[in-house]
């Protein structure tokens, strides 16, 4: 690296979308973001925006085969702005990857052997980390020369308890094959419960937040001075709340019912369990904006499967408010978290008696900053915290290669 790269490419590989961030560390200043989604559908679409004079946001559609072809595309947009990959002020290219087990606390410089261990952990991250994969190898081979650095969901997640990580099977059948909570969205927990503790005009050791990150995918985390405690994902990203498609919690027995009773393949139901659960599966539609148009217009299914969302939603924070003991704060994050009024409402109401009570006025303005929705008088903070990942990420690469 020479001493003039202090740009980071950040790449965050979802199963079917590559959302990027060009950053200069310097500042912390974007320089170009974008999104390439419903890769391998003919409907693919790729949105960049350079940030660098002012932007001007440019859209591709059509069919990009795989994430490959997604990185491609994307360089090609960045080239036609002079931040190409082969730029000297590049620094390191930083990756999201989703499932680090055990071995992963802290980002790390990515070698073959690193790699080896990210294939292997496939099997508990299927949606995922195959996708992070072949981000991680195109993106080697167009600049073998500079570091490429992983940034693990999982890392933040690794200093809770045995009491919360170790599920109550076995011993000896969990160690053997390191079944245990792991969770996930770890990077977006750290940095939404940091700047939680900012918006508090506090230290993180002092705060004790319940973090609720809703996207497409969902989680929530306990979090104590700083460090998580527990969290509602577990050996893969399939645990804890209703998602856009994904189940959450079930009882376990409903897959060999559903293998003895109806016949279904492991792979089938993994497909259901993953892909066709969650909102989508209970009333067709997984995006929050969707639901709630149907709602207004009366629609019932709808409006049950907004009612399992959020009471899934309330059993969480009241079972992290027994964890923690004292909660400072409730911080509604990602997609559904910052853009969603209805859901932060919902899913407090009833909870004065705990402390929780949202401020209808503040809790329906729209902002991109962080903020307090919770009334003055209020005992626990109720907060939005945009998370920004991709910004954690850069900044945990820059660090590691700075270093
Ligand atoms: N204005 C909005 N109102 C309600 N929900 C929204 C809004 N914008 C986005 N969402 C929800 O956010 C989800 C995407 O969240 P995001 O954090 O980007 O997910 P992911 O990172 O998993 O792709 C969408 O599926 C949709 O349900
Ligand atoms: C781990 C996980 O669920 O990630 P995402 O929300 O990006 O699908
Ligand atoms: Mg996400």
């Amino acid at each position: 690296m020479t001493a003039s790269a202090t740009r980071v490419l950040v790449l965050n590989s979802g199963s079917s979308s590559v959302k990027y961030q060009l950053l200069d560390m310097r500042d912390s200043a974007r320089l170009a973001v974008g999104l390439v989604e419903r890769i391998g559908e003919e409907t693919s679409r790729l949105v960049h925006t350079p940030l660098t004079d002012g932007g001007g946001k440019r859209e591709r559609t059509g069919p990009i085969a795989d994430h490959e072809a997604a990185l491609k595309a994307v360089a090609e947009e960045l080239a036609h702005d002079g931040l190409g990959l082969d730029s000297p002020e590049l620094a390191a290219i930083g990756h999201r990857v989703v499932h680090g087990g055990l071995r992963f606390s802290a980002p790390t410089v990515i070698t073959d052997e690193v790699m080896a261990e990210i294939e292997r952990l496939v099997p508990v991250a299927p949606l995922h980390n195959p996708a992070n994969i072949t981000g991680i190898r195109t993106a080697q081979a167009m600049r073998p020369d500079l570091p490429q650095v992983a940034v693990f969901d999982t890392a933040f997640h690794t200093t809770m308890p045995e009491s919360a990580a170790r599920y109550a099977i076995d011993v000896e059948t969990a160690d053997a094959h390191r079944i245990r909570r792991y969770g996930f969205h770890g990077t977006s927990h750290a940095f939404v419960s940091r700047e939680t503790a900012k918006l508090l005009g506090k230290d993180p050791s002092e705060v004790n937040v319940i973090v609720l990150h809703l996207g497409n995918g969902a989680s929530a985390s306990a979090v104590r001075g700083g460090k998580c405690v527990d969290t509602s994902m577990g050996l893969t990203p399939l645990e804890g709340l209703v998602m856009g498609t994904r189940s959450g919690d079930v009882d376990p027995a409903v897959t060999f019912h559903l293998e003895r009773v109806a016949g279904m393949s492991t792979d089938e139901i993994d497909v259901l369990l993953n892909k066709k659960s969650g909102l989508v599966g209970l009333c067709g539609d997984n995006d929050m904006r969707e639901i709630r148009r149907r709602i207004d217009e009366g629609d019932q299914r709808a409006l049950l499967a907004f009612e399992i969302y959020i009471h899934r939603l309330k059993k969480y924070i009241g079972a992290y408010y027994a964890v923690l003991g004292r909660v400072d704060a409730v911080v509604f994050t990602a997609g559904v978290g910052e853009n969603a009024a209805p859901v932060r409402a919902a899913a407090v109401e009833g909870l004065e008696e705990l402390g929780l009570v949202v401020d209808a006025d503040l809790n329906a303005v729209r902002s991109d900053a962080a903020r307090l929705i919770s009334p003055g008088y209020a005992r626990v903070a109720v907060a939005v915290v945009p998370t920004d990942e991709e910004l954690e990420i850069a900044r945990q690469t820059y660090a590691l290669v700075n270093a």
